[in-house]
């Protein structure tokens, strides 16, 4: 069969209109062919039908009950760090990196990336999430995984260049590089690449760029740390008498299709510098909450017309994989921010966690309508924390959990059918996961 159904469910149209719809994806081309009455709809796919369950449509996701999204994007993670939540708590960012997180990284092994890359796709498409953003090590592993769960991402390997010397530096830059040229297009071309020097401060300018210089050639977009915590942003500004989105652009990394984590502490004119520029934000609320690291100006950034997308940062920061959660996590600490309860509505969060999530990593998807990539989540409403449904758009931003996901759906292929995953072995991957964090653990122990 080529097509699947997605029927009985409201659906979740661009511009945040909910409405009653059927949906008929094309499987092989991993489209949307069309969205409308069951009629409409059963002519899209036309006789394409199961004759040994009764001539009746065999792919069918029954959405009775539920709204159908456009599938979460989550867009910036470091999946692999699934191995790493809850190992560290209660810190601010630098010193949880030096005395927590970078000495257990340096023990990790490329088995350990795919085992915690397993748990955190797992994760996330039981959470309706079907496309991130990844920047970390062993990325041949992360994309194998990427392949076999049926995910989209963009994914990159993470450069640091101080504390090592020239050769190790510019072996990093070159990884990254490689990376980029190699897995672009990799899993039928639901995979995509970037360059990913870590931030404007853990890679020195002569490295930012010759990296940077190369990638343009190579035609991949920069994703990195920017502006996250004041400690970040204060040397930059002491040492070179500019803000960090001034130097970015000047190391040519600021274009429009480059997109920058964090965006926490940006100034007025860092904030219009990004809107002309067109480079995204990707807005990090649980981590920078839990990090203490501040507030970001979302509603202002998104009134200069920047692309604000949401992502969960690494599990260890966060501490689950979960957009639902960002989605109110961004909504809550925009108004805290702006001091305004309307500055960040939730259709607001909806849309960053969707169509911007899309758009600022350039991938297909976020948005339903037909000739649109297949990626959908069928969001269950069904429950006495959804009960009743004034709304469905205030429920997906303040109140549905990832756990609420019936269905996900990416490239047109269903990776998880009434809860219950079809591309990755749950139990397998956790069992696994579990034994890798353990065994990761006792070798920091003892390094
Ligand atoms: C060099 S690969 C990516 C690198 O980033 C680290 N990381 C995780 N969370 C954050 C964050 O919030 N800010 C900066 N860096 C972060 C991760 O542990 C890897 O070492
Ligand atoms: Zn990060």
């Amino acid at each position: 069969m080529t097509h699947l159904r997605v029927t009985g469910g409201r659906v979740l149209r661009p511009g945040g209109r909910v409405e009653r719809a059927d949906i008929a994806v094309d499987r092989h081309e991993g489209t949307i062919r069309a969205v409308g009455s069951p009629d409409e709809v059963d002519e899209a796919v036309g006789g394409d039908v199961d004759e040994s369950v009764g001539g009746a449509a065999a792919e069918t996701l029954d959405a009775a009950g539920g709204i159908v999204i456009p599938g979460l994007v989550n867009a910036h993670t470091h999946v692999a760090m699934t191995l790493l939540r809850g190992y560290a708590d209660d810190k601010p960012l630098d010193p949880w990196l030096r005395e927590d997180i970078w000495p257990a990284e340096a023990e990790l092994t490329p088995a350990d990336v795919e085992a915690g890359a397993e748990l955190g796709a797992l994760e996330m498409i039981r959470s309706g999430t079907t496309a991130f953003a990844d920047m970390y090590f062993a990325m041949d592993r992360v994309a194998d995984v990427v392949d076999r769960a049926g995910l989209r991402a963009r994914l990159g390997h993470g450069v640091v260049t101080v504390g090592k010397d020239e050769a190790d530096a510019r072996a990093d830059v070159e990884e990254s590089l490689a990376v980029a040229r190699e897995l672009d297009g990799a899993a039928d071309g639901r995979i995509r690449t970037a360059f990913m020097p870590h931030s404007l401060t853990t890679v020195e300018e002569e490295y930012l760029r010759e990296g940077v210089a190369e990638a343009r050639e190579a035609g991949v977009p920069i994703h990195l740390h920017a502006n996250e915590t004041t400690d970040e942003v204060d040397p930059i500004v002491d040492e070179r008498g500019e803000r960090p989105i001034a130097y970015a652009a000047e190391v040519d990394a600021l274009g429009p299709d480059d997109f920058f984590a964090h965006g926490v502490h940006v100034d007025d004119s860092e904030i219009d510098r990004l809107g002309d520029a067109g480079t995204a934000v990707v807005h990090c609320p649980a981590s920078n909450m839990k990090l203490a690291s501040g507030m970001a100006p979302v509603r202002r950034l998104r009134e200069a017309g920047v692309t604000v997308a949401l992502g969960t940062d690494g599990a260890a920061s966060n501490n689950d994989l979960d957009v639902f959660d960002e989605m109110r996590d961004a909504a809550m600490l925009g108004k805290l921010a702006a001091d305004d309860a309307s500055a960040v509505p939730a259709a607001a969060a909806v849309e960053m966690a969707t169509r911007a999530g899309a758009d600022a990593l350039g991938l297909p998807g976020g948005r339903i309508e037909a000739g649109a990539a297949a990626d959908l989540a069928v969001v269950d409403l069904d429950a006495p924390h959804l009960t009743p449904v004034h709304d469905p758009v205030s429920h997906l931003a303040y109140a549905a959990r990832g756990s609420d996901v019936r269905h996900t759906v990416c490239d047109g292929e269903v990776l998880m059918r009434d809860r219950e995953v079809l591309t990755l072995d749950a139990e397998a991957v956790q069992e696994r996961a579990a034994a890798a964090a353990s065994d990761l653990v006792d070798r920091v122990g003892s390094a």
